[in-house]
């Protein structure tokens, strides 16, 4: 991990990516001579296409303190990082605007408002143009278009200029050379409405392209906190957290320590306890110390309901707490929070610039040179005519089509991607995206929840007490961050038996195998049969062989001889068997790469209802490397999804690696292309609609853009040149591309369908009811639910209202709300396995139903729980032929399960 960092440091790009946070921090480092760099953020409206890039570096570089540009032209934003003493903001503001690019200082928070109303330059042509037109009843009024020029042009003069004195040919230079040469033709009319037409294209344009996402974030959000009104529904934050770029903005200047002190967000230590209230933003990422709320999490994860959070809940900067109190223990600080990441990532994915956009960029620098060749070539009748098609083809000669059609649709498709929660971390990530052929699961933590139960824990031979190993194992244990390792802390837990990691020595991780360490002078290794080749003699490994079932097996080795096997079992996530079907029905291949052992690849896929086409077990890390490149080869692009340090090295090989979750390991987020912020597997298949939609839309872009082109050049040649005409596909193209690119935005998100309202119900009714049962509330724990309930349920209760409807939660104003979900939580929680809550595993398992169980037919019958039901219920029956004790409560499954069936 640390060389990893400094690979990205080396590269620059953490320093070059530095968030908005930052930017009075001495980033200046080695080398900086004392200087303090600091990073500005200015909204440049003049910033039309990519020729204008070239303009602002050159405008900035000769200033002098000023170290870093960069543009991003789909939001029009221009990043300096610049040393304040030297080259103030003002002064680099100045810079901008004398080549009249119309530059503003972004104020904290908020991006790119946009008058909504025209300039005055606009108005002014417009009327004088629109009163020339009366000149048939007073002819000397066709002097006024002459006057709409001179009213409209100013800031083109501007702007033209300043292109010009850096000999770049943009569009303005292109539109004031068609305006001279009209004039020059005594073709007033035709001038003024050129003026107007590219003033008010350019303006409609922009209010396009910024209206979108950030207006609603600055009039939904500000930097006070806002006080969420009861009864307000969720859905308006949802439609307001759409950019992750601007979601910095939406953090609080201020944070409250619990101590009542306030101080400034970048001024909080990792440790800091700070108290947020209801309505409040949660200033930094931490752990939830006191009390006890629901956050909306939107901003970050795209899921629509509130997530419950009690002590120990992680809670991350950025999300908002709506109701309750709750004190957080900082783990991170404020630039290293995961929206500052992910901020920095967003920022860097949109300066990044995909295949097809470079090609176009490449096409475009020879486009408009050589076009204007043309007129020489065709040969015109009369000098007039020769001198009009040379501005019409002149007026054509602007790509600014063609090099929006990618990077506003990109733009716009990463926008879309990042409200469902999808972090996309480039053009290229999302073209390849849409050419996905096949998909290679991880098995643990991305197709199951990564929340085992230990089915069984036995000693071997009896030569050490029970007590002792699981104390050993559990403060083994505690030091490893695999899922199975939680497990087994909580089993020693639910046991009276603390884990002491403090005592641990010569900590060890083999990866594929377990792990491994010291205590009590005891060497110790937990982990598969692959642990126990290592650890122990071949007879034993011999011996053990089919001593125990279980789902998943793993052993306890202490001082080379096996001292306890234990068995574990994980469930499926809601919506994955959904996700491979859907990835199915877009013709992709959807496979199965774990480290866990045959039998549970085999359990899962049970649980799936059989719909992976490959499972592939017992690997190392390597295998799966070996195997994403095996699809790749098979099958064409592959993506990788996982989530475990085991993947980091898959995710980075795949054509596309998404990491799952927040909260997953951070090397599988770093190496991975994008990231799903919350545990949604659903995402997946709708990731990569997206990806196709956004192919599809820019081939429409760069279609569109080259035929009107072409048609506007075979009319001039052929008929008669038309200069407004011209002018009017251009700027209208450019406009239609935006427009188009936009309806990637616009449209809702339909992934989650039933499943989705299911699963929110589920998971924030099963949290709630947890919480009102450990504030002792009556009627409200899981046990008071009845059986026939159980049975009635068909799992999760199904939303009564259509998906769209059943997303907008309103926010209880009083406990009355609270009061009436016990009921329906209990049923959750019964049968669907606690719906994802972070339960210990011994009271997962006293919910009976749905609880772990085995994908293996009953007892030779044949029988086999499969599963086309809602995934929720996707547990297998009990394996009864086993005939330990602990999975014999397994058998209650075959009830639930089996009832179910019918
Ligand atoms: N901390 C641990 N304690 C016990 N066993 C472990 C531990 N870490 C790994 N193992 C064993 O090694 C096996 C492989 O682990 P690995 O992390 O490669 O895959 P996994 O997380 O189980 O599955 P997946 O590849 O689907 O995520 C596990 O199935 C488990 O048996
Ligand atoms: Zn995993």
């Amino acid at each position: 991990m640390a060389g990893k960092d400094e690979a990205l440091s080396g590269e620059g790009l953490v320093e070059r990516l530095l968030p908005e946070a930052t930017s009075c921090a001495d980033v200046g480092g080695g080398g900086g001579g004392g200087k303090k760099w600091k990073k500005t953020y200015l909204d440049v409206l003049g910033v039309c296409c990519s020729a204008e890039v070239a303009l602002v570096e050159r405008l900035l570089a000769p200033l002098d303190g000023v170290r870093v540009v960069s543009v991003v032209v789909a939001s029009r934003t221009v990043v300096v990082e610049h040393d304040p003493a030297a080259a103030s903001e003002s002064a680099i503001v100045n810079a901008l605007n004398k080549a009249g690019l119309e530059a503003s200082m972004r104020a904290y928070g908020s991006s790119g408002v946009v008058s909504r109303w025209p300039s005055p330059y606009i108005v002014a042509s417009g009327v004088l143009l629109l009163a020339s037109f009366f000149n048939w009843l007073f002819p000397p009024l066709q002097l006024l278009a002459f006057a709409a020029v001179c009213a409209g042009a100013p800031p083109m003069l501007r702007r033209g200029w300043a292109a010009a004195c850096s000999l770049s040919l943009d569009i303005n230079v292109l539109m004031l050379i068609a305006v001279a040469g009209a004039l020059a033709l005594g073709d007033y009319t035709e001038a003024g409405g050129i003026v107007f037409l590219f003033t008010t294209a350019e303006w409609l344009e922009t209010l396009a392209c910024t209206k979108v996402p950030y207006q609603c974030h600055v009039t939904v959000f500000s930097n006070k906190p806002t006080v969420i009104k009861p009864g307000r529904t969720l859905t308006s934050q949802v439609q307001a957290s759409a950019g992750m770029s601007s979601l910095m903005g939406t953090l609080p200047a201020k944070a409250v320590l619990v101590n009542g002190e306030v101080v400034r967000v970048r001024d909080v230590r990792v440790g800091d306890v700070v108290a947020v209230r209801a309505g409040e933003i949660v200033p930094v990422d931490g752990v939830v110390v006191d009390g006890q709320s629901e956050v909306d999490e939107s901003s970050l994860t795209g899921e629509s309901f509130p997530v419950p959070k009690q002590p120990h809940s992680d809670v991350w900067a950025g999300t908002m707490n709506m109701d309750g109190y709750i004190a957080v223990r900082t783990t991170a600080v404020a630039d290293n929070s995961t929206v500052a990441r992910m901020d920095r990532l967003v920022e860097a994915a949109q300066n990044s610039r995909s295949k097809t956009q470079r090609l176009i960029d490449i096409c475009a620098k020879y486009y408009t040179p050589g076009v204007p060749m043309i007129p020489a070539l065709l040969g015109a009748d009369s000098l007039r005519q020769w001198w009009n098609l040379a501005l019409v083809l002149l007026v054509s000669a602007c790509p600014c089509a063609l090099v929006l059609s990618t990077p506003v649709a990109t733009f716009c498709a990463m926008l879309r991607a990042a409200r469902m929660g999808i972090f996309i971390k480039g053009g290229d990530v999302l073209e390849s995206l849409g050419e996905i052929r096949a998909v290679a699961f991880d098995k643990t933590g991305t197709i199951t929840r990564g929340e085992f139960s230990i089915d069984s824990f036995h000693l071997v031979e009896n030569k050490l007490e029970i007590d002792h190993l699981l104390h050993w194992v559990a403060s083994i244990e505690s030091k490893s961050s695999h899922p199975m390792a939680a497990a087994l802390v909580e089993y020693a837990q639910s046991k009276s038996i603390q884990p002491n990691p403090e005592n641990v020595g010569d900590f060890r991780i083999y990866p594929g195998e377990g792990i491994y360490g010291e205590i009590h002078g005891k060497h110790i290794y937990i982990g598969n049969r692959r642990a126990l080749a290592r650890a122990s003699s071949p007879q034993q490994v011999q011996e053990t062989s089919g001593m125990i079932k279980g789902v998943s097996v793993g052993y306890v080795i202490c001082d080379g001889e096996l001292a306890g096997v234990f068995s574990l079992s994980d469930d499926c996530r809601t919506g994955a068997a959904e996700a491979v079907r859907e990835l199915g029905s877009l013709g992709i291949k959807s496979v199965m790469l774990t480290g866990d052992s045959t039998r549970a690849a085999m359990h899962a896929q049970g649980q799936l209802g059989g719909v992976m086409e490959e499972l592939h077990s017992e690997l190392l890390p390597e295998d799966k490397v070996r195997l994403v490149g095996g699809l790749k080869a098979r099958f064409g692009p592959t993506m990788m999804v996982g989530d475990g340090m085991n993947d980091a090295a898959a995710l980075a090989a795949a054509d596309v690696g998404v990491s799952m979750g927040i909260s997953g390991s951070a090397a599988a987020m770093e190496t991975s292309h994008a990231t799903l912020m919350s545990s949604d597997v659903l995402r997946v298949p709708e990731a990569i609609r997206l990806g196709r939609r956004a192919r599809r839309i820019i081939a429409v872009n760069v279609a569109a853009s080259l035929a009107v082109k072409a048609a506007v050049l075979v009319l001039a040649a052929s008929w008669r040149p038309v200069l407004w005409a011209a002018v009017l596909a251009d700027v209208g193209t450019c406009l239609l591309v935006v427009l188009n690119s936009m309806t990637l935005l616009r449209e809702k998100w339909k992934g989650g369908k039933k499943g989705d309202a299911c699963r929110a119900t589920a998971r924030s009714l099963a949290m709630r009811s947890q919480l009102a049962a450990d504030a002792g509330a009556p009627n409200s724990t899981a046990a008071g639910a009845g059986r026939e309930q159980t049975n009635g349920c068909h799992c999760c209760p199904k939303p009564s209202k259509s998906p769209e409807h059943s997303v907008v939660i309103d926010i209880p104003s009083n406990g009355e709300h609270k009061e009436e979900q016990p009921t329906m939580a209990a049923i959750v929680a019964k049968c669907c396995g606690g719906g994802g809550s972070k339960k210990p595993a011994a009271s997962r398992a006293s919910q009976g139903c749905c609880s772990a169980g085995e994908g293996k037919p009953i007892n030779g019958t044949g029988r086999r729980c499969t599963n086309e039901k809602p995934s929720c219920c996707d547990k297998g029956a009990a394996d009864v032929t086993n005939s330990s004790p602990e999975t014999a409560k397994g058998c209650a499954n075959e009830g639930c399960c089996a009832s179910l069936q019918d």
